[in-house]
């Protein structure tokens, strides 16, 4: 083996959270290596957010046109879904990285293709694709941005076939027939009606209901729309087995009812990719990787940090691009030696928005968007809080579409009189999420809020409402 090379910090996986520590930390003026075994980018480039919006986008659209007269008399084809699947391969560059190569070289950051695994404290080993080996000695730190993996349920019959996970569905080259999707999550109801208006025949199958960690006047409205564009939608439903006959799939879904697809997507959540990266190395067990808010794992000795999906708190591209930022800054301040173990609520140096704010959007169309807390979640973690909801029924939303429907929501903490969670559903909402995020974070108090005007007449005058029936 030839001799280490020793450099300030690894970072172990190129997605979008290592390519952003990793970069965060050179501008700081530290010199990185970023190791990434397949393409630079990561997941939400190629078989995530980007190509699963794009192959919403286009329907979205189209549904648009057709709720506002004069604009409905326009539309007299039907999706092209030729086109929206090339659309979509050119958001992914075709699967290929070499725009994420030259930016991570332009960004001063080395690169190393191939499999990274520690090795020792601090050490890194690499194997390439010849199966040669690098070795790297880190002198401030090494940062495991693995992401995550897809969880697959023990059901009878599955681990044999050829089911797909979301790598398959966000990069197929045509649209099947039919589609079954297991779990109702955001993931499977996002790609469910994506195939669903680009032709395929869907059926979901739910465990409980679908989008369980929204509020459930939100997610039924996502539910409502589903079912009323043909989707079958089988909640509560439990699937005992699965095979295949004649080419196609057949889900056993209880009482004699079975789902039969030509293809299956098994979309039943992720979890944090930590096996096969060398963590026994150093004395660490897999399956219970844990991270302060700086992003450091307190049990490795102050030099291992995980960020985005590894770290198993928040599994959004936004936010572990923030935890990127966060963590980069704290391995830069604790090279200089301004920064010790511990970094306050809120400083540059932690994450603190994973535990209190997180905006995430549901890209569904009607979309969900929801930000910090549901009123459940906020009585549980010891806040008074209460909830004011309402339609969303303002002369923005009725001069949007003639069909409008949509639902809001604040959550506020009653002790302290600010919001601790806001949701809006309905078409187009996700561009008013940040209103609601800065709103949260800002920890804007009631009677200042009111003082922000919705501008008229815009869907955001459902802030304004909210106010008004919360007793401004
Ligand atoms: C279908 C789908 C749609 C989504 N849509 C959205 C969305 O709209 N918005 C949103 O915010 N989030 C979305 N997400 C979540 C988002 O994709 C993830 O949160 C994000 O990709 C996590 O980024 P990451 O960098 O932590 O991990 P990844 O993007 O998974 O990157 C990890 C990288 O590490 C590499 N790697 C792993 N182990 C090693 C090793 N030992 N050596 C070398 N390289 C290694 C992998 O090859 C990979 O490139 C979606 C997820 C799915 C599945
Ligand atoms: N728009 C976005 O931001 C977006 C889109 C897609 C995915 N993501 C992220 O990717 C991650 C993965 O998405 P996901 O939808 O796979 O995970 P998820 O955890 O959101 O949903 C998984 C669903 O599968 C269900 N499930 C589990 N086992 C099951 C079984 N045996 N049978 C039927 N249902 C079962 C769960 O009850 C849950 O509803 C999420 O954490 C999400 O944050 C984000």
């Amino acid at each position: 083996m030839s001799e280490a090379k020793t450099i300030d910090v690894i970072v172990i996986g190129a997605g979008a959270v290592g390519e952003n520590v990793a970069g965060r930390v050179v501008q700081k003026g530290l010199s990185a290596v970023l190791v990434e075994s397949d393409l630079v980018g990561g997941e939400c480039s190629y078989w995530a957010c980007m190509p699963s919006k794009a192959l919403l986008r286009p329907s979205t659209v189209l549904r648009a046109a057709r709720g506002v007269p004069g604009a409905r008399e326009a539309v007299t084809g039907t999706l092209d879904a030729g086109q929206v699947l090339d659309r979509r391969t050119s958001f992914t560059s075709n699967w290929d990285d070499s725009s994420q190569e030259e930016w991570v070289a332009s960004a001063g950051i080395a690169l190393e293709r191939g499999w990274a695994k520690l090795s020792g404290e601090r050490e890194v080993e690499i194997t390439h694709g010849d199966g040669s080996t690098t070795t790297y000695q880190a002198r401030h730190a090494v940062v495991l941005a693995t992401g995550s993996t897809p969880t697959i349920p023990p059901i009878d019959g599955l681990a044999d076939l050829d089911y797909w996970t979301t790598r398959e569905a966000t990069s197929a080259k045509e649209v099947p027939a039919s589609l079954a999707v297991l779990g109702g999550g955001v993931a499977g109801v996002e790609l469910a009606q994506a195939y669903a208006r680009l032709g395929a025949e869907v059926t979901v199958i739910a465990r409980s209901g679908i989008l369980g960690n929204y509020p459930p006047e939100a997610s039924g409205l996502v539910l409502d729309a589903l079912r009323a564009e043909g989707l079958n939608v089988h909640t509560d439903t439990a699937t005992t087995s699965v095979r295949k006959e004649n080419g196609l799939f057949v889900l056993d879904i209880g009482e004699g009812r079975s789902v039969t697809a030509e293809k299956l997507l098994v979309s039943t959540g992720r979890h944090p990719h930590t096996s096969g990266i060398g963590l026994e190395s150093i004395g660490l067990d897999p399956k219970k990787l844990t991270r302060d808010d700086t992003g450091r794992v307190p049990d490795a000795g102050g030099w291992l940090y995980a960020v985005g999906d590894v770290g198993g708190i928040v599994q959004l591209t936004h936010q572990g691009k923030y935890e990127a930022r966060m963590t980069g800054d704290a391995i830069a301040a604790r090279a200089q030696g301004t920064l010790g173990d511990h970094a306050e609520d809120w400083s540059p140096y932690t994450s603190t928005a994973d535990r209190r704010a997180v905006p995430q959007v549901v890209f569904t169309d009607p979309e969900i968007g929801m930000v910090g807390r549901t009123l459940e979640q906020a009585r549980k973690d010891g806040v008074n809080a209460s909830e004011t909801s309402l339609e969303i029924a303002v002369a923005g939303s009725s001069l949007h579409s003639d069909d409008y429907s949509g639902w809001a929501q604040i959550v506020v903490d009653e002790d302290r009189k600010v919001l601790v969670g806001v949701t809006f559903a309905g078409p187009d909402v996700s561009e008013m999420l940040h209103s609601a995020t800065i709103a949260v974070v800002g920890e804007v108090p009631l009677d200042r809020l009111w003082h922000a005007v919705p501008a008229y007449p815009t869907v955001s005058e459902v802030w304004l409402r909210l106010l008004e029936k919360y007793g401004m």
